[in-house]
């Protein structure tokens, strides 16, 4: 099973991904972007330079995705591991769906998602922590171009509309409560999606 982790910079995602390791010591713990490939240093390249181009970054996002999808994700899958994502395909259609707004796409976020229908592995399940812009922007220290507040404000309605669009596969949790009440619900979240599987 595949359960990926979802949210603005700042709303606690690496948080609950560390402390979930103590909870699921078998499960398979990864991330998007890599930080063990060349792919993935790309990537921070793209996200350190404040010029570079959004399409391309689009693209090497999804060179990230596809190498971590045949290296580690479906492998695991493959062996009957619960794998755990910290960010996953859901942050492409909601970050770079913001990034390529003003782009020639139409529409942007629905342009990556086709990108991706051929040959990702969509998560069973998304548990997504909810936070304000404004409080996102103020825990992630505004450290790259993808964690000002205004941006943060159109990446969290894209969320939304994915949200809508699967209601099913998402799991909404608070995370503007204090860490230790984020990761109780995270952990009960878990506990009830593993008690489905
Ligand atoms: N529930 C919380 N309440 C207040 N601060 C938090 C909470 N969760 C995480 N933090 C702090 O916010 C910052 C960003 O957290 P992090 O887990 O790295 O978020 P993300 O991976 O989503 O960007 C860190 O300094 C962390 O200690
Ligand atoms: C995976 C992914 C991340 N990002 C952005 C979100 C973050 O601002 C940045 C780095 O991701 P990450 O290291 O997960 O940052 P954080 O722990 O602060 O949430 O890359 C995208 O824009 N698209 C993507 O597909």
């Amino acid at each position: 099973m595949l359960v990926t982790l979802e949210g603005l910079d700042g709303s606690g995602k690496t948080t609950v991904w560390e402390a979930l390791h103590d909870v699921y010591p078998d499960a398979v713990f990864t991330r998007e972007p890599t930080d063990d490939s060349w792919y993935g240093d790309a990537v921070n390249r793209a996200i350190g330079d404040d010029d570079a181009d959004p399409l391309a970054t689009l693209f090497l996002f999804t060179a990230d995705h596809a190498d971590h999808l045949s290296r580690v994700v479906r492998p695991a899958l493959a062996e009957g591991d619960l794998v755990i994502s910290d960010r996953y395909s859901d942050s492409r259609y909601a970050y770079q769906g913001a990034s390529l707004r003003d782009s020639d796409l139409k529409r942007p976020m629905e342009y990556i998602m086709g990108i991706h229908a051929a040959f990702t592995r969509p998560p069973d399940k998304t548990i997504y922590l909810d936070v304000d812009p404004e409080t996102a922007a103020a825990r992630s220290g505004k450290t790259n171009k993808f964690e000002q507040a205004a941006y943060l404000a159109e990446v969290r309605a894209n969320y939304e509309r994915l949200i809508e669009a699967e209601p099913e596969r998402f799991v909404r949790v608070d995370a503007t409560q204090p860490p230790e009440d984020v990761l109780d619900d995270v952990e009960a979240a878990l506990e009830e999606i593993l008690s489905e599987a």
